[in-house]
């Protein structure tokens, strides 16, 4: 590598190396890096672990009713119903300090949300399969944040047209958004992981229809 180009690039370009894009086509996902310092992220990481009503959720798969692992929940602006994998859940209404972290996702993205899904996933032996998230109670085409915090995880895109595949690291208090046509053309997963044995908590801020 040329070193000197590589300084003359970093003092030169006023342009920002964060959000970086990293989807090459249909669709967009921004990631963000971390927002918070790593103190920071620990007091988020630790309130969410102990205050967040987690249950474990239960998903139709092949007609079968089956509880996963994982644990989730959800909440938004009033008690919104959401179908997800087969079954109707009812959204909590925002705590204070979950109506911060929605705040801040909202300043660093530009983008509104009225609900959000979280995820705790007690270390590698748990993770979500391929999915899309195009569920129709959410806005068409709306923005996704996703924000994690605790055990730095693979987040992996898949291309439904040719299976081409886009992978980012997601570490502790960082931002991810998935905007316009993400859905549609991508599908996501976090693969389960022998490395992995710490908790991660995730946070999917999301727009549903209001009717
Ligand atoms: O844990 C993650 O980063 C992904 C969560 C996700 O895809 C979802 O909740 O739909
Ligand atoms: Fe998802």
């Amino acid at each position: 590598m040329d070193t000197q180009f590589q300084l003359s690039l970093e003092s030169e370009s006023s342009k920002p190396v964060l959000p970086i894009s990293i989807l090459p086509a249909d669709g967009e996902a921004l990631y963000h890096g971390c927002i918070f310092s790593n103190d920071v992220s620990e007091k988020w990481l630790s309130y969410l672990l102990n205050e967040i009503p987690w249950k474990r959720d239960v998903v139709v798969m092949y007609g079968k009713t089956i509880e996963t692992s994982r644990k989730v929940a959800w909440f938004g602006d009033r008690a919104f119903d959401y179908r997800y994998s087969g079954r109707v859940r009812t959204a909590l209404v925002w705590t204070d300090r979950l109506r911060e972290l929605k705040r801040i996702v909202e300043e660093n993205t530009g983008e509104s949300f009225n609900s959000c899904l979280l995820n705790l996933y007690a270390d590698g032996d748990q993770g979500m399969s391929w999915h899309s998230d195009d569920e129709k109670e959410l806005e068409e085409s709306s923005a996704i944040a996703s924000l994690s915090f605790g055990a730095e995880r693979r987040f992996d895109f898949r291309r439904k047209s040719d299976k081409l595949k886009v992978s980012v690291q997601l570490g502790h208090g960082s931002l991810l958004v998935m905007k316009g046509e993400t859905q549609k053309y991508w599908q996501h997963q976090i693969p389960k992981t022998k490395k992995v044995h710490s908790a991660r908590v995730n946070l999917t801020f999301r727009k549903m229809r209001e009717v």
